[in-house]
């Protein structure tokens, strides 16, 4: 397993740019599966996760070109559906989340999806019920072997539009079901559907690849089903999640940081969370400046003077990915914020470890902790810790680049998921990082 040793308590300064978006990348490459035509797709991350997806594509005989730089060209036209059935799906399908979005392709395209139990994030429970529900209320039918915990639906006569109340707005299970519904036949309607950028990039794809999907953006979509699609271009977008990474980690470094190209117009209320911690982001062009927080930052209140509670909601909420980067930046802010993380249960025992550096952390309960900043009267301590899971990886990165001394990551795997390059990167503007 890698490791990061990391000297600490350094100002880093210059510009960054984001890399291709983890979560839509995972989106747009399962819907290279729906038609035979190439499809092109440019910003695409080199990340583990991303690359585990490639490489699953090619074992499924999907005919892969690197054509540039985060460029490469897919073509579906020949398919080997027998490599479903083999023991190298079973390990390939479940290393990664993102896997569980080839099996609406498949079975809109050809009748059958089979998936093993996703990997992903150990965050706590991650039900995949969303997804399995729209694919029955669309007419197929589902299986589930217990032992092997692998999953199959099949529809040998086709799918049929259907209106669908999901029970939550998941977001890999709606672009699974609009990702089987655009070839089925007649009108389908999801209502609570998640609306993520990454969703919305989705749907734009598809539209431009001759689907009929109306809505894009909202909670409700309405999909007239075509009998096939042909190929496009997409770009994709920059990373939200990464965005907002090294928007904490300028603040908690005290550096001043431009990250470029950011696409504000598709960043929701990140920007505006990251100012309840008292953070300063000015907007210049498409650009985030960060200025340096020479004399920290405040963290506001409520109107009625009440302390400050941040929480993760479906989109347009705040995503509970950056969770994990607003506590981390909080245990150096003027004042005290309760972190709420709603979604997933696991998420913030890694609080631990930042208590071990001097942190300021009352963990609650396993949905939410009070962090008390320091407001940099104290410096954390370095240490040696393990990354958890992506998020709470690379607040532990930010962690280290503040606190005094040399830290040791272990574990960095977690980290190489879901951020491309990420120590050469740091090293560009200063930190001093080095992988054994
Ligand atoms: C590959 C990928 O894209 N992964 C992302 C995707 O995972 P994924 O699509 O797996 O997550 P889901 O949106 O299905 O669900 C996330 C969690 O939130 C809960 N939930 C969800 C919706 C809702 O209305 N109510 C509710 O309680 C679910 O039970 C689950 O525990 O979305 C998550 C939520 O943004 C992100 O953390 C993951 O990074
Ligand atoms: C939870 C995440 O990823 P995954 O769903 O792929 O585990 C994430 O990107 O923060």
């Amino acid at each position: 397993m890698g490791i990061f040793q990391i000297e600490g308590g350094h100002r880093l300064s210059g510009e960054i740019q984001p890399q291709g978006a983890k979560n839509e990348a995972l989106q747009i490459l399962c819907a290279v599966l729906l038609t035979d035509e190439k499809v092109i797709i440019n910003n695409i991350p080199a990340i583990v996760d991303v690359n585990k997806l490639i490489n699953l594509l090619r074992n499924l005989a999907v005919k892969v070109e690197n054509i540039g730089k985060g460029a490469y060209s897919f073509q579906s036209d020949n398919l080997n559906l027998d490599y479903l059935n083999s023991e190298q799906f079973k390990i390939d399908g479940s290393s990664l989340r993102g896997s569980i979005m080839i099996v609406g392709p498949l079975l809109a395209r050809f009748g059958k999806g089979f998936i093993p139990k996703p990997g992903g994030d150990k965050i706590g429970r991650r039900r995949l019920d969303t997804h399995f529900e729209g694919f029955i209320k669309l007419g197929a039918k589902f299986r589930y072997n217990k032992e092997e915990r692998f999953y199959g639906v099949e529809a040998p006569n086709g799918l049929k539009g259907d209106f669908m109340l999901l029970e939550e707005a998941s977001v890999t299970g709606t672009a699974n079901i609009v990702m089987a519904a655009v070839l089925a036949e007649g009108t389908t309607t999801i209502y609570n559907a998640a609306c993520e950028p990454y969703l919305q990039q989705l749907c734009n794809m598809l539209n431009s690849m001759g689907a009929k999907i109306s809505g894009v953006g909202s909670n409700l979509l309405t999909i007239e089903g075509v009998s096939s699609l042909k190929g496009c271009e997409h770009r994709i977008l920059p990373d939200m999640v990464e965005i907002g990474s090294w928007i904490g980690m300028a603040a908690m470094t005290k550096s001043e940081i431009t990250i470029k190209n950011v696409r504000w117009d598709m960043l929701g209320i990140i920007p505006t969370t990251f100012r309840k911690l008292g953070i300063t982001i000015e907007r210049k062009g498409d650009d985030i400046f960060i200025p340096a927080h020479t004399k920290g930052y405040e963290v506001q209140n409520f109107i009625d003077g009440s302390i400050m509670n941040i929480s993760d909601a479906p989109w347009p909420g705040f995503t509970p990915d950056l969770l994990s980067i607003i506590l981390v930046v909080a245990t150096q802010a003027r004042g005290s914020v309760l972190i709420h993380q709603k979604m997933f249960e696991s998420r913030l025992f890694f609080v631990d470890k930042l208590i071990d550096m001097g942190a300021k952390i009352i963990l609650c309960d396993p949905h939410r902790a009070t962090v008390i900043g320091h407001d940099f009267q104290s410096q954390l301590k370095a240490t040696t810790m393990s990354s958890p899971d992506i998020r709470a990886g690379i607040s532990l990165l930010i962690a280290a680049l503040s606190a005094e001394g040399k830290s040791t990551i272990h574990n960095i795997e977690q980290i190489d998921r879901g951020y491309e390059n990420i120590e050469e990167r740091l090293k560009a503007i200063g930190a001093r990082i080095t992988r054994i």
